[in-house]
């Protein structure tokens, strides 16, 4: 794989002169803002979302709704405190333009939501963007009764051609690729004549806390859903026609986000909170207490919010990560600082994210000193001795943040467009910066 040419600017990671003493207010969830604009925008009232996280991919969910004719203002929330945006849906329309930039959650979420408008919703992004799976979404809403002109591969560009409404019903698909395939079809069920009732059909279903995460936030909105866990069948989701409240949503910090500031606390020793780190959430990060506890630390979760500690020892980790995928490179990075071998396994549909995340992860740690190799599911990860050099990052917001965690450690470490974390966390340099006490 080739690294991006186009950015060639270089950020020097900070190299940690001492044990991190550090409070980091970690800014909104993507996932959760992003399915509750297209919940806000498919209801039958306004609502408000809170503290939303306001990034490249948020911005272009937040975009592609306007262009489809919602209403989505700026304010602060009905109590009168904190940022938020309010939520005016109305008739969606087309014609429309999406740009899905290189956002999983547009891409998947929005054509289902197109089906419901009243002319073409045309869809395109980046170039990395016609080489992530969408044939899941395609399928299903063709079997539904959408119109979709594609050009065969089942992936972008494409034009949902909208008719004002959707029959649904039932209806199978593979989402051994994505999960995002399910959350997109359940999303906008609701407002399916029908309803809708997705069979996964493929062997494996990566990122399960996120398909939970959908129908949580469905449910919250009023929607009527059977899930496998509540007693349906295994593999199969429903979820009854009706109306959406328009709700008062706070976004809870994204977790995943939260990650490598976290690590931060790992590789020097030191001491990370973040507050409203949420009691009981559906973010895969939160399994992060549990992981990085099983790599060297030690976390306490109390009203204020998680407060993480590390020992001075990183140890390796033999973890199945399939269901918290968007983990993998920030542990990845870890484990190349840690104490013995790493494992990391269930994550091969990490090929198809951002980037090829496992080739870039192997390619950029190897170039660094490291001995990683990739394997059918995951990658082997056996710590060596790392010197300074150039971290290519492929666009990939997450591997820009694993080569901040190895910078800690490791002096002369240059990101390469370490502003691609604008997808989802766009003052990241100033946030980690910030931690460090620069
Ligand atoms: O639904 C979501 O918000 C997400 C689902 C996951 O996608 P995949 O199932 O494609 O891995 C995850 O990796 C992505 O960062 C966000
Ligand atoms: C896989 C990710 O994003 P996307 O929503 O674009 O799939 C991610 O954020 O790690």
């Amino acid at each position: 794989m080739a690294p991006n040419t186009a950015h060639t600017a270089l950020w020097p990671a900070p190299h940690a002169s001492g044990a991190v003493d550090a409070t980091v207010h970690v800014p909104g969830s993507k996932s959760v803002t992003n399915r509750a604009l297209v919940l806000a925008a498919l209801a039958s009232e306004p609502g408000w979302l809170r503290r939303p996280l306001r990034s490249r991919d948020t911005l272009l969910m937040a975009g592609a709704l306007r262009a489809m004719g919602v209403g989505i203002e700026e304010g602060v929330g009905p109590d009168g405190s904190g940022e938020a945006w309010r939520v005016l849906p109305t008739g969606l329309h087309g014609p429309a333009s999406v740009d899905v930039g290189n956002a999983g959650t547009v891409m998947r979420f929005l054509p289902p939501v197109a089906a419901l408008a009243d002319g073409p919703v045309r869809f395109d992004g980046d170039p990395r963007s016609y080489e992530r799976p969408l044939h899941g979404v395609i399928d299903a809403l063709r079997e539904l009764g959408a119109r979709i002109d594609d050009d065969g591969r089942g992936a972008l560009p494409l034009t949902v051609h909208g008719s004002g409404a959707l029959e649904g019903g039932p209806v199978s698909v593979d989402a051994s690729s994505s999960s995002q395939f399910v959350s997109a079809l359940l999303l906008s069920g609701p407002r399916f004549n029908q309803g809708v009732e997705v069979r996964h059909t493929g062997a494996s279903l990566p990122s399960l806390p996120h398909i939970r995460m959908t129908v949580d936030m469905l449910r919250a909105v009023g929607a009527q859903v059977d899930t496998p866990e509540s007693g349906g069948e295994p593999n199969v989701w429903r979820v009854a026609p009706g109306a959406l409240l328009g709700r008062d949503l706070t976004i809870e910090p994204d977790l995943s986000n939260a990650q490598p500031f976290l690590a931060a606390a790992l590789v020097t020793g030191g001491k990370v909170l973040v507050p409203d780190w949420p009691a009981r959430t559906t973010q895969p990060g939160d399994r992060l207490r549990e992981i990085f506890t099983e790599m060297g630390g030690s976390c306490t979760l109390t009203e204020y919010g998680l407060e993480f500690t590390g020992s001075g020892a990183i140890h390796g980790i033999d973890v199945d990560l399939g269901d918290v995928g968007e983990l993998t490179p920030g542990i990845a990075a870890l484990a190349a600082l840690a104490d013995s071998p790493s494992t990391l396994r269930g994550v091969s549909h990490l090929r198809l994210h951002e980037t090829d995340r496992l080739a870039a992860l192997t390619k950029e740690i190897n170039e660094l000193g490291g001995d990683v190799t990739e394997t059918a599911d995951g990658l082997h990860i056996r710590p060596r001795a790392l010197h300074g050099g150039i971290f290519h990052t492929y666009d990939d917001h997450r591997m820009a943040t694993a080569g901040a965690v190895i910078g800690l450690a490791v002096a002369g470490v240059q990101i390469e467009n370490v502003a691609t974390t604008a997808k989802t966390l766009p003052d990241f340099p100033e946030l980690w910066a910030g931690m460090l006490g620069n």
